[in-house]
């Protein structure tokens, strides 16, 4: 591309919605800018996966070695201050990395925020003009926050992660992803945890026995859910925080999660002076990321789509932007199966063809009690169990696991699935022994 603008594309925001595609494709050549209000990265390596897996992994270390009990001489437990300070020191250096991987490929970095001014010019800190022949809007989605009284007493994830010390009693108001990741964190760093839930189920885009199971184990461990609950007020009584809820209940606690969900990032970005069109889901685009102004496309989690708000989905959306902008393809989108996994423990994982999708469509499901395999007794896992979708010709089309390596467990497994492998070809690959990836491999 040869154009009069300052750019042949520009991003707006650096997440994994922008910089897995915006990196390789300047390197190709094209002239690539990309602008970003707050830290280079986004979410996921500052504030998402990469900050929350390390916490994580002394919650892990934690229940494991009190699971194999006196095989240690100590049972670990968690210094939270030590742990937080642990996960900064290793996602610090992230955007440093990552200023340097999409500078190196010779992409432009532009430090500010941006608001369109025209289909092809977007203003910096409402001061310097930037141009563009196509413009990727990749800004994420933010906290929501309850519209209620009180509401400016509550927190969002991004404070839990960075909590110096963490309180005596949390209270998270919502079951989804977060509010289930941050309580098993907090309830096993010694924190007493409450999870309020709207409804009566929590994690309900997981296979729901799978997801009781691991409710009831946070159960055992002092976690108390109130479910069928809407929540009214935050209050600051002086002594504690009260959250009201329903018509008059009250629960005093030290402080609060508001862990209601994420909403699309589009503060201040000027798509009405634009008309791209989007709503409260985000923004619309068609099967080429194209929004309804055509040199204006959208990656990421800002997008209105079918597919789960995760870094697989951003990373492959960048990807598929990138061999569209270098002329490698002009192919509409095709999704690979793209895995989900909750970071509970156990975790559960799932790719490709849901056990409730199967039940409908007459497919079987398989199943297999992992906590019965000699691996997974090795650290005395209680709750370890798969179940596999196969195709009326014997291919896996399906998995879901719950356990604490199911995200290793489906990812060994995602290639039969992706590639509809034949029985033949997946007698083929020979694991590493032993292993989770060679365990998982004989339920494809
Ligand atoms: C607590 C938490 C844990 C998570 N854990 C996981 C996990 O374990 N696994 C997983 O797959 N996913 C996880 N996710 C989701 C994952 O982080 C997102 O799917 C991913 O970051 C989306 O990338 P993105 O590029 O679309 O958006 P973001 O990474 O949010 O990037 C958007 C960027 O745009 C910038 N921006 C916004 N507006 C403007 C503007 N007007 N001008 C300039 N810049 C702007 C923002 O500052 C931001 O840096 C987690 C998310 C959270 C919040
Ligand atoms: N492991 C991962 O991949 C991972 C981890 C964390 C976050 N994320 C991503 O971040 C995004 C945000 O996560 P999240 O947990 O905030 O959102 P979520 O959509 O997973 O869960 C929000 C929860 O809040 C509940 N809720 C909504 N309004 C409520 C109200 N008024 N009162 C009580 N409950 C209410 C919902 O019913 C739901 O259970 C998700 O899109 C997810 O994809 C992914």
């Amino acid at each position: 591309m040869a154009t009069n603008y300052d750019f042949d594309v520009l991003y707006i925001g650096t997440g994994h919605g922008t910089f897995d595609g915006a990196a390789p494709l300047a390197a190709t050549g094209v002239s690539v800018g990309v602008i970003e209000s707050g830290l280079i990265g986004g979410t996921c390596p500052n504030r998402g996966c990469n900050a929350k897996i390390t916490l994580d992994e002394a919650v892990k270390m934690s229940r494991e070695g009190a699971r194999l009990g006196e095989v240690l001489h100590h049972h670990p437990t968690i210094n939270w201050s030590a742990n937080v300070a642990h996960k900064q020191e290793i996602i610090d250096p992230l955007p440093t990395g990552l200023t340097a991987k999409l500078e190196n490929a010779g992409a432009t970095i532009i430090k500010g925020h941006a608001q369109f001014k025209n289909s092809h010019t977007v203003t910096v800190d409402g001061k310097r003009d930037v141009t563009a022949e196509n413009i990727v809007i990749a800004t994420g989605l933010k906290p929501h926050r309850l519209a209620i009284p009180g509401t400016e007493l509550a927190h969002d994830s991004e404070d839990f992660l960075n909590l110096a010390q963490l309180p005596k009693h949390l209270t998270i108001i919502g079951g989804g992803y977060i509010g289930m990741e941050f309580a098993t964190m907090a309830n096993e760093a010694g924190a007493k945890v409450t999870v309020i839930v709207r409804g009566d189920q929590v994690l309900r885009k997981f296979h729901q026995p799978f997801v009781k199971q691991v409710v009831a184990d946070l159960e055992k461990r002092g976690v108390t859910f109130i479910y069928n609950a809407t929540v009214q007020a935050f209050e600051d009584d002086g002594a504690n925080l009260l959250v009201h809820y329903n018509d008059d209940e009250q629960l005093p606690t030290d402080w609060i999660l508001d862990a209601t969900g994420r909403i699309p990032n589009l503060d201040g970005l000027g798509l009405e002076q634009v008309g791209v069109a989007y709503d409260e889901a985000g923004v619309h685009v068609n099967d080429y990321l194209q929004t309804n102004v055509p040199n204006i496309y959208a990656s990421g989690d800002v997008i209105k789509s079918d597919q789960p708000k995760v870094t697989p989905a951003a990373y492959f959306e960048s990807k598929y932007l990138m061999q569209r902008f270098s002329g490698q393809s002009d192919a509409p989108i095709d999704f690979p199966v793209i895995p989900t996994v909750v970071f509970t423990s156990p975790r559960i994982a799932q790719a490709g063809v849901s056990v409730e999708a199967a039940e409908q469509r007459g497919l079987p499901v398989a199943e297999t009690d992992l906590a019965d395999y000699w691996y997974y007794q090795i650290d005395k896992e209680p709750l370890a169990y798969s179940k596999q979708v196969h195709d009326q010709d014997g291919h896996l089309v399906g998995v879901t696991e719950m356990s604490d390596q199911a995200e290793d467990a489906v990812n060994a497994l995602l290639p039969a699935i992706e590639f509809k492998m034949s029985r033949e070809q997946v007698g083929r690959l020979i694991g590493l022994f032993p292993s989770i990836g060679y365990a998982a491999w004989h339920r494809a």
